[in-house]
Formats: structure tokens, C-alpha cells, sequence
């Protein structure tokens, strides 16, 4: 059965995508089955894998609001499986308030493929509503990838406080997979304390793999490959292997 891992943190430009484009292809690389469901409007892990995002048709938006079959809009490219996003997406949360069971939407669709793939990730967009709250109810577990910057940590708490109304009322289940540090750069202090402070924060929660600032991770999406393939020595497809490792480690049965 799949474990489907949502990819939150409502701030902006952390790595969210970054982490989901590269970590999904290091982990099929790997054997694993992987399915990555673009559910940002502006979707760049659409993009990321390659996949048109203007003509991608049916799309993640078609599935859940029109009720488009989900197997006619996966994308299998031969770096993982993807479920595209589009524009039309940005307007579902205002279409979804006047549906039957708005927030297992997203749920709805992807628990039938759960014997189709190891691992669903689902990429969320920059904020905390009727999207990633549907990426909430339809996830095992919450991967957060967490910018070595100043402010790192903040919204944070609003984030976990989400999680545990989540937990509360919506879905039990829902459980911390792991924080994830980006754009780590070993040669400033402000990167080494706030690894520090979200190590503080988060004890025993946060990957041993740490990605480093690479700037073949912010080039790669223009040639719409995951790092390891545009390539495969730099430091950024060596940082999301070992994190893939760690991470089907940390899922061994
Ligand atoms: N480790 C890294 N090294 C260098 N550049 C990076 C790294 N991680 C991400 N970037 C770049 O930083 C920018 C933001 O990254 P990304 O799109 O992954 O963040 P995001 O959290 O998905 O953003 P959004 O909230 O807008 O969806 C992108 O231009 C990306 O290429
Ligand atoms: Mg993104």
C-alpha cells in the first residue's frame, strides 16, 4: 500500500518543490514505485518532470472538480509517474466549498491507486487552505522542508497547529515523516545555527541529509529534469540520493 507523503510549509520558496521533483526521481531511481501530484497552481513539479503544464489535460483540477478519471491525467515519465497541475487549479478551493466531502477531495482520488505505487507525494502549494488542507487529509505523513534562512522557523507552529486540528478532526492517522533543511550553505554561521534551532525544535524529527545550495537544483527545472538526470555528479543529485535512502530506510517494513 502506498504511504502518501504531502510536502508542506505555507512559506514561500523553501524548497517544497525542489525537494518533491528530486527526492521522487532519486527514490524511483532506487526501485520504488513513485507518484508525484502536482497540487500547486503554479505548477512547477509539473514543469520539473518535463510535463507541459498549459496542456496537460486531464489534470489534477479535471479529477477533482470535474470528475475526470485519474488514470487518463497520470503522466508516466521515466523519472516517476505525475499527476499535472494546472492554473485552473488556483480557482478549486472557491469550486470545492459547495462539494460533497471538500476536504477528502484529494483523498478520494488517490486512495485507489494506493496498490499502484510505494510512495504518493503530493507537492502543496504556499499556503495553509482548501488545498493543503485536502493534502493533509489524504496523507499518511507530512514532509517539511525547512529554508537555512532567517525566519526559518517561523509559521512553523502555525503549521503544526493545522496539522494537530487535522489530527483532531479530519484525519487521525496523519503523522510527521520529516524535516528536510535546504539550501544549507556549510560556509555561513546562519546556516549552521538555524540547523541548529530546527534540530532544537524538532528533536530526532530532522533528516541527516542536509541539501546544500546547488545551483544545478535551481537549473535543472528549466530543462525539465530532475537533477540526476541534467546531472547526476553534482552535490544537489548526491544530497536528494542520500535523502532517498534515508528516507525508504526509515520505511523498510
Ligand atoms: N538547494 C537548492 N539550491 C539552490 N537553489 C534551490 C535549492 N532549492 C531550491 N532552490 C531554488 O529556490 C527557488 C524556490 O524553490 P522551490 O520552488 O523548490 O520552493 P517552493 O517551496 O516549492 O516554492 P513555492 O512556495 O513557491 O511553491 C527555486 O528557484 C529553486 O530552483
Ligand atoms: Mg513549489
Amino acid at each position: 500500500m502506498a504511504k502518501t507523503i504531502a510536502i508542506v510549509n505555507q512559506k514561500g520558496g523553501v524548497g517544497k518543490t525542489t525537494t518533491c521533483v528530486n527526492l521522487a526521481a532519486a527514490l524511483k531511481k532506487l526501485g520504488a514505485r513513485v507518484l508525484v501530484c502536482d497540487f500547486d497552481p503554479q505548477a512547477n513539479t509539473t514543469s520539473g518532470f518535463g510535463v507541459d503544464k498549459v496542456t496537460a489535460s486531464p489534470n489534477v483540477y479535471d479529477v477533482l472538480i470535474n470528475g475526470a478519471d485519474v488514470n487518463r491525467a497520470i503522466v508516466s515519465t521515466e523519472y516517476a509517474d505525475v499527476l499535472p497541475s494546472n492554473k485552473a487549479l488556483a480557482g478549486a478551493s472557491i469550486e470545492m466549498i459547495g462539494l460533497d466531502r471538500r476536504e477528502y477531495r484529494l483523498r478520494d482520488v488517490l486512495t485507489p491507486l494506493g496498490d499502484r505505487y510505494d510512495y504518493i507525494f503530493v507537492d502543496c502549494p504556499p499556503s495553509l487552505e482548501l488545498l493543503t488542507l485536502n493534502a493533509l487529509c489524504a496523507a499518511d505523513t507530512i514532509m517539511v522542508p525547512v529554508q537555512c534562512e532567517y525566519y526559518a522557523l517561523e509559521g512553523l507552529s502555525d503549521l503544526l497547529s493545522t496539522v494537530r486540528i487535522v489530527k483532531r478532526s479530519l484525519n487521525p492517522r496523519i503523522s510527521m515523516e520529516g524535516v528536510v533543511l535546504t539550501m544549507y550553505d556549510g560556509r555561513t554561521n546562519l546556516s549552521l545555527q538555524v540547523a541548529e534551532e530546527v534540530k532544537r525544535h524538532f528533536p530526532g524529527q530532522v533528516y541527516a541529509t542536509v541539501i546544500p545550495r546547488n545551483v544545478r537544483l535551481s537549473e535543472a527545472p528549466s530543462h525539465g529534469k530532475p537533477v540526476m538526470a541534467y546531472d547526476s555528479f553534482s552535490r544537489g543529485a548526491e544530497a536528494y540520493t542520500a535523502l532517498a535512502q534515508e528516507v525508504m530506510e526509515q520505511n523498510r517494513p
